[in-house]
């Protein structure tokens, strides 16, 4: 007997909604720093505020509002100022730091008056001050601070192209250290000699600080040598524009400074801590998928690749696990992580998690008590309102009756409007938090 799907969907949206709750930045924050009296202790590291004059709070990225809110409420009065670019509307209350509004994934100039309010504040930060820095996705585009001699409409072309070139973050991210006045590591020389703390939400798959949001604080490995690699493996020497060119040629010549690397100096007086990350909240949601009376079974944070190919994967789990319980009886959660790609098929309007779930949908049709959630924990997936989609082994029977065909949808990347059709959008609205993405598979 299995569990009426609809029970499963509700299950399904309690786990992952517990997944977000486990991430929320407000809640992070005030975890990884606690306060008593004069002592700060974070992440195990304890700091002594009648050391520090003035305490100040910088960033950019999707969550840096409630992270400041986080950090707010922990340090309250002692906060003296600060300066935190976010995407427009991801604003929470905040009183002393002054949050800036500014355009993401294209660079503008509201995220330039931001990246310049930090480097003002990081630059005047002395011996005696103690700065945080609040870093999680899309920081990169939100602080934009060209090198000299570039300015912002070369840089929001150059970023277009980028975004469309098919290259990894990673990639993306070396280009974007090296055009940059703060990026790379290069803010952390600003902030010095002051104490530097920078808290870190991860959106990228491996956690890696010197990718997440460009790594403006922490040692960057990569060179003017790598970007050079990186323009030719995509072929995108022709299309850059001149100034960038020459920068970058500049770079290969020596004749433009590198990006810190580690050991240098600048890093001795800094502590980072991922306060948040997709594994952290798989974790939350597997203990919630187990508190409602699943099995839960935690695959992976680092799923990656085509979004309708991965979902296949899936939907092949789901039914070795209806047909013979492999690798467990139900009631099973299944839960992945990470960040799919699409390539974009048609002109239609969708997300990665909207796509991921049309492709399940089709595999698991005719499946009984199988549910498939897929949902951004930012709470926008792609350019739409919703964070995601749900599926069952009926979405594919249901649609056909109202004369909609999958296929069709997903051939012009419709997932959308797939999903609206049947009234099986997710969603959450914007979660402040971003940790990539949750893909549940709920077999009762
Ligand atoms: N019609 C569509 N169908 C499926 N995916 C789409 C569609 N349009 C855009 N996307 C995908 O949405 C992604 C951007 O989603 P978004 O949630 O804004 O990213 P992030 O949260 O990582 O900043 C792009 O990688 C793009 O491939
Ligand atoms: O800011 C960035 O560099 C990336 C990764 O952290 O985020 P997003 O893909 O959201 O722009
Ligand atoms: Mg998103």
């Amino acid at each position: 007997m299995t569990r009426h799907t609809k029970q499963l969907r509700t299950d399904a949206r309690l786990i992952f909604d517990a997944g977000i709750a486990a991430v929320d930045p407000v809640a992070a924050v005030q975890n990884a720093v606690t306060r008593q009296g004069h002592l700060l202790s974070v992440a195990g590291e304890v700091y002594d505020l009648h050391q520090y004059a003035h305490i100040y709070a910088i960033g950019a990225g999707k969550a840096g509002a409630t992270m400041a809110k986080g950090l707010e409420n922990v340090l309250q009065d002692r906060l003296t100022a600060g300066a935190v670019t976010v995407k427009y509307d991801h604003v929470a209350p905040v009183t002393a730091v002054t949050l800036y509004e500014a355009g993401h994934p294209i660079p503008d100039a509201a995220g330039v008056g931001g990246a310049e309010a930090m480097m003002h504040i990081a630059q005047q930060a002395g011996e005696n001050d103690l700065v945080f820095c609040l870093l999680s996705g899309g920081g990169s585009a939100l602080s934009p601070a060209p090198s000299t001699g570039i300015t912002l409409e070369e840089k929001q072309q150059f970023t277009s192209l980028l975004l469309a070139c098919g290259a990894s973050i990673d990639e993306i991210n070396t280009l974007r250290k090296h055009l940059s006045r703060l990026k790379g590591g290069q803010l952390a020389r600003l902030v010095a000699p002051a104490r530097l703390i920078t808290l870190v939400l991860s959106d990228v798959v491996g956690d890696r600080l010197d990718v997440i949001a460009s790594g403006p604080t922490v040692p960057d490995a990569s060179t003017f040598a790598d970007c050079h690699e990186i323009v030719a493996r995509y072929g995108l020497m022709e299309q850059l524009p001149p100034s960038i060119r020459d920068h970058l040629q500049r770079g290969g010549a020596g004749q433009v400074p590198e990006t810190p690397k580690a050991g240098e100096p600048v890093f001795a007086r800094h502590q980072t801590v991922l306060i948040g990350s997709n594994r952290i909240a798989l974790q939350a949601a597997a203990q919630q998928a187990r508190h409602v009376g699943y099995t839960p079974l935690v695959l992976s944070s680092s799923v990656q690749g085509e979004a309708r190919e991965i979902a296949r994967v899936q939907a092949a789990m789901a039914h070795e696990i209806r047909q013979c319980g492999l690798p467990m009886p139900p009631p099973v959660c299944v839960l992945a992580g990470g960040e799919t790609t699409v390539t974009l098929l048609g002109q239609g309007k969708g997300g990665r998690n909207q796509e991921f779930a049309l492709a399940a949908a089709m595999d698991i049709d005719g499946l009984e008590g199988v549910v498939i959630l897929s949902g951004g924990t930012d709470g926008t997936d792609g350019p739409t309102d919703a964070a995601g989609a749900v599926a069952d082994g009926e979405t594919v029977s249901r649609a056909q009756a109202l004369g909609l065909s999958p296929k069709d949808f997903i051939q012009r990347s419709d997932s959308y409007h797939f999903f609206t059709a049947l009234d099986d959008l997710l969603f959450t609205g914007p979660t402040g938090t971003n940790v990539m993405d949750m893909y549940l598979l709920l077999v009762g």
